[in-house]
């Protein structure tokens, strides 16, 4: 079962999306099945109303487990491509035919290793398939308004520090999310760094629609480090 846009919308305005990914040699990739479907039911116990995750395999856990809408990405890597984030049209048609409820994809203005543009890209997934809810994962205002004018249905901070023309820092980029949602007529969804409950609700103030929230909630070494780094700078003074 596939939701609708206007569904989806509705459950998830001022809400948290809650990331569950666990990539090859991530703690919590098990190879022979799939896991994270686990993550997926504390996040739905706990209230949220929709999940993002990486593969096909994933996905179809995770509906199965929740029945909650899904965001989808498949995370690859090919030669000549700066994005990993559902560079190509096979990653598209997987998701695709897993039903998946909204594809994310990495839109920002880098190479793509087949000479297309990121406009001629999602151009022909519109053109392929009419009614796919896109998430356009970028890293700058620049590139959020192309997507935008693309013709995408959700725009996401995601990659915000990630690209190495954007503010590399620890935080957040609430400057981003509070420029963009300022701009265009389409939910901005604040992704990305968010390891607090102060800073999103701070995003939501910020003019997000929803926030997603990822290793800070389902990334056990992420947040391990994090309390050794502290205690380890503290006892350095
Ligand atoms: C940059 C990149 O590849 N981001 C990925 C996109 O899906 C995930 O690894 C992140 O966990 C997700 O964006 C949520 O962010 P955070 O884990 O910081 O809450």
């Amino acid at each position: 079962m596939k939701y609708s846009k206007k569904e989806i919308l509705r459950r998830i305005k001022g809400k948290l999306i809650v990331s569950c990914q666990a990539l090859p040699l991530e703690p919590l990739y098990v190879e022979e099945k799939s896991v994270m479907y686990l993550m997926a039911r504390a996040a739905k116990e706990a209230g949220s109303p929709c999940i993002r995750t990486s593969s096909v395999r994933d996905v179809a856990a995770i509906k199965e487990e929740t029945n909650l809408p899904v965001i989808g990405i498949i995370k690859t890597r090919y030669e000549g491509y700066d994005s990993y984030i559902t560079p190509t049209m096979k990653e598209i048609d997987e998701l695709a035919a897993a039903d998946t409820d909204i594809i994310a994809l990495d839109c920002t203005l880098r190479n793509r290793g087949d000479g297309t543009t990121i406009n001629e890209f999602i151009k022909s997934i519109k053109d392929k398939y009419h009614d796919m809810i896109l998430m356009a994962d970028i890293s700058t205002y620049e590139e959020g308004i192309n997507a935008w004018k693309c013709g995408v249905d959700f725009v996401g901070t995601t990659l915000s520090g990630y690209t190495d023309y954007s503010p590399q820092k620890e935080e957040p980029d609430f400057e981003l999310v509070q420029k963009l949602a300022a701009a265009i007529d389409i939910p901005l969804i604040a992704e990305g760094k968010i390891h607090t409950p102060e800073q999103a609700v701070q995003m939501l103030k910020c003019g997000a629609y929803a926030v997603v929230v990822g290793g800070a909630i389902t990334r056990p070494l992420e947040i391990a480090s994090r309390f050794i780094k502290a205690i380890e700078e503290k006892s350095d003074e």
